[in-house]
């Protein structure tokens, strides 16, 4: 800060140095919070050295407890009660605007007052985590060496202003993924675009064999949309050429719908961009996603063992083997029933919405249900056995579907046994009688009769006959979701007075310490930005009795709430010489942000501020004109997002005019 703004404090008693800051302040302020020369005089008069609120002393600021002497929880912030418009005390003025008497309200026992908020300027203060939410809140795991140590209860967590580090954590992985970019030194093959795609990111190794499950070699990749921006999942079928297209009946069935538990589909197209005649389904990608068979059968999730055949459940194996795999489980990691009841739960809800429309999934595998979230399923691959096996034979290719539907819920009961297991051998024929055995001695009889009932003969299943067998455990799993719903909306109610509080900030900055605005270099430095930098300085740059930096979040979010709502409550504002204090209201704080940032925004073109900007090409030059302001765009190398990425305006091509709307 250039020293020289500031004016050496001239020991003059009640008037106001002509050249100090404040002095400009009040020359510029607004005619409302204006101290006129009749109520100067007026409150002069009433002055009096022996006034029991004369501030006698330096008050002692103690973090925390504010200033001793007062009940305020902030440094510095004055009682309401005073009378006075100005009073200097041991070589120090203060200020008080108004008779506040009457437009505060002061607590009988000296605690903080806080004024009334004028209509339209209510401001929500985050209330804090509801009470049915905080068992909720996942404690941090206890370390692994203090296994031993007696359980203590795991500590309550502090109600914050952020959003949960769990939660944080998980969706940065998840931004994390979804912005990665393609790594041309270890995909060198890889298109650049395919189709209306590009960026192109496997999502497995490239060259595996042909899947078990659908029949082709396929590869997944996450690709951004060229139009839209937005990243979505690439299923591509290698070498697959197409026959007929009469299967886009189906492909158009699937598109339509739309569920929780289901990948959607976007579109289906073929394409040669990879060399062959490659079929690719486009799906909703969602980072981070896992599949089943890695979630439950991946050795590190069965205590390190290692099933030997799990990647190919087909192949031979001794009698041994398979019996001690199978027993394994009972000493080892068998799932929860209320997991497995909350997985039946969602495949149900799929393939009760599938069947419905008409269709089946055909592809019920460990490898095709995504774990999207910690126990949200979806299913993937949908459509592609559809299009992959379709007959051009066939007259009408829905004949099909009830036998198909049957399959579904055979294959259903598979994995529902396979999970109770928690082994892909559970299900082979002669394993059964053994793995029901098991799960009629670990889990309860509902879960044995669903799974007995799927893999029976009979002849016409339905998913609405399992609905009984889930009876009451619907109640629970809509509980957790409703719980989980309450979670996400709390977390997102404190991003939002963040967001709000964000927006202030940015206000503050641009008007604080900006070197100059139209060719008036002290605009930062005088009237009502004045107020401001010293609001700034209140508000971050307090320090403790001994000098050293006072942080205190509780009272920054304070302040900016305050500001944003326009409390009447007053705080002292303090030159930075320590020669003057102001007394000031937040109300008429916002009063200046507001008008200050108003002088700024005719000039702002860019960012979240501007409303409508024309851009316009006059001679050689392109302009971009606002608010009767021109700024000539080659100069000052702007550029604009014409969709496609950052290009550079100014050249001779393109139109004369465009608009952008923020
Ligand atoms: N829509 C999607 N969004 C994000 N990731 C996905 C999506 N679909 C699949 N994945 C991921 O792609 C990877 C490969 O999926 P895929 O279905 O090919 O499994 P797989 O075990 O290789 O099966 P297969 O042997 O049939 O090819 C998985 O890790 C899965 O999490």
């Amino acid at each position: 800060m250039d020293p020289s703004l500031f004016v050496a404090y001239t020991p003059q008693t009640n008037g106001v140095p002509s050249e100090s800051k404040l002095a400009t302040y009040m020359n510029h302020q607004s005619p409302g919070i204006g101290l006129s020369t009749n109520s100067m005089t007026k409150h002069l008069s009433n002055l009096s050295l022996d006034s029991q609120k004369k501030v006698t002393a330096s008050p002692e600021f103690v973090p925390g407890r504010g200033l001793t002497g007062s009940n305020s929880s902030s440094p510095n912030l004055f009682n309401n009660s005073y009378t006075h418009s100005q009073e200097n005390v041991g070589g120090t003025t203060y200020f008080y605007f108004g008779n506040t008497s009457s437009d505060v309200v002061g607590s009988e026992d000296g605690t903080e007052a806080i004024g009334p908020v004028a209509t339209g300027q209510i401001g929500y203060v985050y209330p804090g985590t509801p009470s049915h939410l905080q068992p909720v809140k996942t404690a941090k795991p206890p370390s692994s060496n203090n296994s031993s140590a007696p359980s203590t209860p795991p500590p309550q967590v502090a109600p914050s202003f952020f959003v949960s580090e769990n939660l944080r954590l998980d969706i940065l992985q998840k931004n994390a993924l979804t912005l990665a970019q393609p790594d041309i030194v270890r995909f060198p093959d890889l298109p650049n675009e395919v189709d209306n795609y590009h960026e192109l990111c496997p999502l497995e190794p490239i060259h595996k064999p042909a899947s078990t499950v659908l029949g082709y070699q396929t590869s997944t990749y996450k690709a951004t949309s060229i139009k839209t921006g937005t990243r979505y999942c690439l299923r591509r079928i290698h070498d697959f050429r197409l026959a007929n297209t009469k299967f886009m009946v189906l492909v158009d069935m699937w598109k339509r719908l739309s569920h929780t538990n289901l990948v959607q589909l976007r579109e289906v197209f073929t394409t040669k961009a990879f060399g062959d005649h490659s079929m690719v389904f486009v799906y909703d990608y969602h980072p981070a996603s896992e599949t089943l068979l890695n979630k439950h059968f991946a050795s590190t999730e069965l205590n390190g063992y290692t099933d030997p055949f799990s990647s190919d459940p087909n192949a031979p194996r001794p009698y041994s083997h398979t019996k001690n795999t199978i027993l394994r489980q009972q000493h080892s990691s068998m799932l929860p029933e209320s997991v497995i009841w909350s997985y039946i739960i969602q495949l149900t809800a799929a393939f009760r919405v599938i069947h419905a429309a008409g269709l089946a999934y055909r592809c019920l595998d460990p490898t095709k249900v995504l774990l999207t979230s910690r126990t949200r399923l979806r299913l993937s691959c949908v459509a592609i056995p559809d299009v992959v096996t379709f007959d051009g034979n066939t007259t009408n290719p829905l004949t099909l579907i009830p036998h198909y539907q049957q399959e579904d819920l055979v294959a259903l009961g598979k994995l529902v046994l396979a999970l109770a297991c928690r082994s892909l051998i559970a299900v082979h024929r002669d394993n059964m009688s053994a793995s029901i055995e098991l799960i009629t001695r670990s889990y309860s009889t509902d879960l044995r009769n669903l799974i007995l009932y799927l893999l029976s003969n009979q002849s016409r299943k339905s998913v609405t006959d399992l609905m009984p067998m889930i009876g009451a455990r619907f109640y629970t799993q809509l509980d957790a979701a409703q719980l989980r719903l309450d979670v996400l909306e709390n977390e997102l109610a404190k991003e939002l007075e963040n967001g709000r509080l964000f927006k202030l900030l940015v206000k503050l900055a641009t008007i604080n310490e900006r070197p100059e605005l139209n060719m008036e270099p002290t605009w930062a430095e005088t009237g009502d930005r004045y107020m401001l930098k010293l609001f700034r300085d209140y508000v971050f740059h307090q320090v403790t009795a001994d000098g050293r930096p006072w942080l205190d979040l509780a009272h920054v979010v304070s302040c900016l709430n305050k500001l944003d709502s326009g409390s009447q409550d007053k705080i002292c504002l303090m030159s930075r010489d320590e020669q003057s204090v102001l007394v000031v209201s937040y109300a008429e704080l916002r009063q200046c942000l507001e008008t200050s940032f108003d002088e700024l925004s005719p000039f702002s073109f860019l960012g979240g501020m501007i409303t409508m900007v024309t851009v316009m090409k006059k001679g050689k030059d392109w302009w971009l004109e606002r608010g009767g302001y021109a700024w000539r765009l080659r100069d000052a190398g702007l550029r604009t997002d014409s969709g496609r990425g950052m290009t550079l305006v100014g050249s001779d091509s393109g139109s004369t005019s465009d608009g952008s709307n923020t």
